[in-house]
């Protein structure tokens, strides 16, 4: 039988990166992310060498100007057809959003794919991009190039362009990045705020122990993004980033709260792995953890969920797609309750920057 929650309940606020790096120091093998040798330095180039040497290691991914890097503008086509654009930026920093034991190249390959990820959350085709990098003058040139191969390799996967972007220098040993991508969308974009009470809330995939390798190693959702937005039944979409507990309260109406079917959540392997190694149970891991960049939506009220669940598996039979709960009338007891015993449920939020543990 399921386990209630428990009545003493507590706010679960999942590790900071700096806190993981500072428990796993003695595991993380330093990958030469910042090195002392001048040879392989940024600072062994100038500004324009060594944008050239990213244009250079962007290659076919990288058009030249007036459409791409080398201007004070990249210029975009103009867009003349009934498809909307979208637009959307997200960032990436040492000691943040990955470790040294992460491998430049998926570094890299996350900054482009937490982007493409919300491109799909809008169900949007993701187009011209920009990015910036801002680092320390010690940070190895071999680092870098092996960075922008994983951009590079998420670029030629999803058909998207590097326009442009800035360089720019910050103290030794730091590092962050970020993109702004563009998309377009064939259907109105999915938004976040067009839930309703009554409609039942679905996610994609499995969830939870992100930080044991999906963080660094998840699908941005293109296809499936594009399919819901352009199906009657889907009323609101979002990826989930920050985990369902924080994440979740974006897609409810006001005046509402989510009953949740917390059998029917779907636990990721390393969220049992996770909760194998702490106190902490795989349930709690899939609500809180965050980084599973996987799609949260809802299906209209009324919506047969047995026709529903058959048409996505009839198009996407290798993802699952779970129905977790549903959107209820406000309930005294808590945002997030569980659909069987009405009380809160013992988590009440995700990752949330800012906010100290
Ligand atoms: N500095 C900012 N200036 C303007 N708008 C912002 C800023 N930061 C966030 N926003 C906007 O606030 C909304 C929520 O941002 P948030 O970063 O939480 O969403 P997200 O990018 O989907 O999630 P995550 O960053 O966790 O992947 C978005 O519409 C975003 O564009
Ligand atoms: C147990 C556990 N603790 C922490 C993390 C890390 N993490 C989770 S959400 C998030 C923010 C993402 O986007 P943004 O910075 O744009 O809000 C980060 C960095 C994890 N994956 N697992
Ligand atoms: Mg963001």
């Amino acid at each position: 039988m399921r386990s209630r929650p428990r009545s003493n309940r507590q706010t679960f606020m999942p590790m900071s990166m700096d806190r993981i790096i500072a428990r796993s120091a003695c595991v993380c093998h330093f990958n030469g992310m910042f090195s002392q040798n001048p040879d392989d330095c940024v600072r062994k180039l100038g500004e324009n060498e060594l944008i050239e040497r990213i244009r250079a290691w962007l290659g076919p991914v990288a058009p030249p100007a007036p459409y791409g890097m080398g201007d004070d503008c990249a210029v975009l086509p103009a867009v003349t057809t009934s498809r909307q654009q979208i637009i959307t930026t997200d960032s990436l920093t040492f000691g943040q959003h990955f470790d040294a034991s992460a491998h430049a190249h998926d570094a890299g390959a996350k900054l482009m794919n937490r982007n493409i990820s919300d491109i799909a959350a809008m169900g949007g085709t993701p187009g011209p991009a920009l990015l910036n990098l801002l680092f320390g003058p010690d940070l190895s040139l071999l680092w870098l190039e092996q960075f922008i191969a994983g951009i590079r390799q998420c670029c030629e996967k999803f058909g998207v362009t590097v326009v442009g972007g800035d360089i720019s220098q910050l103290p030794p040993g730091q590092f962050t990045a970020s993109v702004t991508l563009t998309g377009l969308t064939d259907s109105p974009p999915a938004l976040r705020s067009t839930a309703e009470i009554g409609d039942t809330i679905y996610v994609t995939g499995t969830l939870g122990g992100s930080i044991l390798h999906k963080h660094l190693h998840f699908e941005p959702r293109i296809k499936e993004g594009q399919w819901l937005a352009a199906h009657e039944a889907c009323t609101a979409m979002m990826d989930l980033t920050d985990g369902l507990g924080k994440d979740l309260a974006a897609l409810l109406p006001e005046g509402s709260s989510a009953a949740i079917n917390l059998q029917n959540l779907p636990l990721s392997h390393d969220a049992r792995e996770c909760a194998r190694k702490d106190s902490h149970s795989p349930q709690m891991h899939a609500f809180c953890d965050g980084e599973d960049y996987e799609l949260l939506f809802t299906v209209a009220r009324g919506t047969q969920s047995e026709i529903f669940e058959k048409q996505w598996q009839t198009r996407f039979p290798e993802l699952k797609v779970s129905c977790i709960g549903r959107i209820v009338n406000a309930h005294p007891a808590g945002r997030y309750i569980d659909i069987e015993s009405s009380e809160a449920l013992p988590w009440q939020s995700g990752f949330e920057h800012f906010k100290q543990t």
